[in-house]
């Protein structure tokens, strides 16, 4: 086989050997024909044909002629082309998998207090956050600027908490997103913003909650401003 010098091969032929690995081709010969091919690639068949023969080239695919079209399987160059283009989309996105909110410390209903000791959530919250929360929600009025910003926060792998129902009523699913608390004593974690799929608060206020009370270990009152730092 050719040494790799992935010459010949751009953007196209790159699209072109990530459908192959998709169709199985990273891990096996794979059969596959040009005019299919073509059509998924929006090309003519010449063209598909030509990006396959490009690919082979440089020495990404091993290439098989049958009888009725041609079998093709990612080489090792191959996979670490792809290897590669998967790193960087990596580094794009896991360098924005993390957003800062700016909040005050405000008072809320006193309703936290009653959510988060309900058996039904506590039980999931020692399981899959693996700390007992203290008993409440840290209420934070957002500025305007981190009520925009909030919503980079989807970008992010919450923690799930299960609806669930007793005998009176259903309980809604909550979200926790993985999250450091820094004030002006000092920057407190594990902590996680909470987002309940039913509240009686709006976009600007974020709830967030950890093992102790925050009030206290960071000496925060109503009126402090906090930064919430959420990443995984
Ligand atoms: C874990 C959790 C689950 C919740 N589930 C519900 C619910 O099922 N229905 C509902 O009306 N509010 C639910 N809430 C939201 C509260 O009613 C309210 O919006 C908020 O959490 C009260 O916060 P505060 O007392 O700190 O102001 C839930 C809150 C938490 C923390
Ligand atoms: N980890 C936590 C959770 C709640 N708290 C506070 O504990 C109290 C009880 O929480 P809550 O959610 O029932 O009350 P409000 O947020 O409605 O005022 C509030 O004063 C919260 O700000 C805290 O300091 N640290
Ligand atoms: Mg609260």
């Amino acid at each position: 086989m050719a040494e790799s010098t992935g010459q010949g091969v751009g953007r196209d032929e790159l699209a072109t050997l990530k459908l192959l690995a998709l169709d199985g081709a990273l891990d096996e010969s794979t059969k596959v024909s040009c005019a299919d091919l073509a059509e998924r690639l929006d090309a003519s068949n010449q063209t598909a044909s030509r990006r396959l023969q490009r690919l082979e080239d440089a020495g990404f695919l091993a290439r098989d002629i049958v009888s009725d079209g041609q079998e093709v399987e990612l080489t090792g160059d191959g996979e670490r082309r792809l290897q590669s283009e998967y790193a960087d989309y990596r580094r794009i996105f896991e360098s924005d998998a993390s957003v800062d909110l700016t909040g005050v410390v405000t008072s809320g209903m006193g309703e936290g207090r009653h959510y988060i000791t309900l058996p039904g959530y506590m039980e999931q919250f020692i399981e899959r956050l693996g700390y007992e929360p203290f008993a409440g929600t840290l209420n934070l009025e957002l500025t305007a600027e981190s009520v925009r910003k909030r919503a980079r926060m989807s970008a992010i792998e919450p923690v799930t908490i299960e609806g669930w129902e007793d005998d009176e009523r259903t309980y809604g699913p909550a979200y926790c997103y993985p999250a450091s608390i820094e004030g002006s004593d000092g920057e407190y974690e594990p902590a996680h913003v909470i987002a309940p799929e039913r509240t009686h608060h709006g976009e600007e206020q974020l709830e967030v909650i950890a093992p102790e009370k925050l009030r206290g270990v960071l000496e925060l009152a109503d009126g402090d401003e906090v930064i919430v730092h959420v990443s995984e």
